[in-house]
């Protein structure tokens, strides 16, 4: 127990104020930037403004500005709710045991496997042709998490990951063109599939949609994406909500067998 004048801390109070602290600091950084943030501190100024009036016992203006608060919890609900969904998707992505295959070994006494470590060869290949001959595309490499739901946005395809296949389906005139291809386990299991566009107000304008696509789908998902431009023939990859423009075959390579063998982390903000 420490006194501060008047004021008796005990290790509690410490531990409850570095909650409030870092949960705030969570909020701040999910809200950042957008305009949310502003709405956010409007709602932080009045309750401070209403804990004054409480303080100093002005019971008209209290009432006024507790009914306000109470219905304002609801309306931030609504106003927030892309940013609580990101929120929760942090903390569910974050706690997510089956991504763990230590624990998934212990939980489940499953032997540990080694990680597969899929052939990123056709996919390299494919990739350095349709960024050569500008066509575009969007390539989703599965790692732990279950991409079902977003495969089956598209057309189910479940054929051998080769080369010709994939530029293929990222032919202008093929019918699968449009959309995204999903990669797991050295299968296509589907292309023309409809990704998560991130709704970060940070990325630049010039980004369009293939390449916000790509982003969302690493932010929801732990899987790397590559989207090939049409209008400038760069590659960038996605991974964790974090976007690396213009990457030489080589340099896609090396951070795809990275992070694609190393065990699933949380994402970093
Ligand atoms: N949410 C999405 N899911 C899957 N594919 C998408 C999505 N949004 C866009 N695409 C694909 O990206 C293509 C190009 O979109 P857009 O021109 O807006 O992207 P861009 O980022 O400017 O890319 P580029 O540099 O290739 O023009 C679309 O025709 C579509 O095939």
């Amino acid at each position: 127990m420490i006194r501060i004048g008047f004021l008796e801390v005990g290790w509690l109070d410490i531990l409850d104020v570095g909650l409030v602290a870092l949960l705030l600091y969570q909020i701040y950084n999910v809200v950042r930037g957008s305009v949310a943030s502003r709405v956010f501190a409007g709602y932080l100024l009045v309750y401070l403004v209403y804990l004054l009036v409480k303080a100093l016992q002005l019971h008209l203006l209290t009432t006024i500005l507790g009914y306000f608060i109470s219905v304002g919890a609801l309306a931030l609900i609504i106003i927030f709710q892309q940013e609580i969904r990101r929120f929760l998707m942090l903390i569910g992505k974050g706690t997510n045991v089956m991504n763990n295959r230590y624990l998934r070994k212990w939980l489940f006494r499953q032997p540990i496997q080694p990680e597969p470590v899929m052939s990123l060869r056709p996919v390299l290949e494919a990739c350095k042709i349709l960024a050569a001959e500008f066509a575009g595309g969007l390539i989703v490499l599965r790692k732990n998490d279950d991409l079902e739901k977003y495969a089956q946005s598209g057309e189910a395809i479940n054929a051998t990951l080769s080369r010709p296949l994939l530029l293929a389906i990222f032919n202008q005139y093929s019918p699968l063109h449009d959309g995204a291809v999903i990669i797991s386990d050295e299968k296509i299991r589907a292309a023309r599939c409809i990704l998560p566009v991130s709704d970060d107000s940070d990325l630049p304008t010039s980004l369009g949609f293939r390449h916000r696509a790509a982003i969302g789908m690493s932010e929801a998902t732990d899987a790397a994406v590559i989207a090939i431009s049409e209008e400038t023939g760069r590659l960038s990859l996605a991974i964790n909500g974090q976007f690396h423009i213009g990457l030489g075959i080589a340099e896609l390579e090396e951070r795809l067998a990275v992070y694609l063998t190393e065990p699933t982390q949380d994402k970093k903000e």
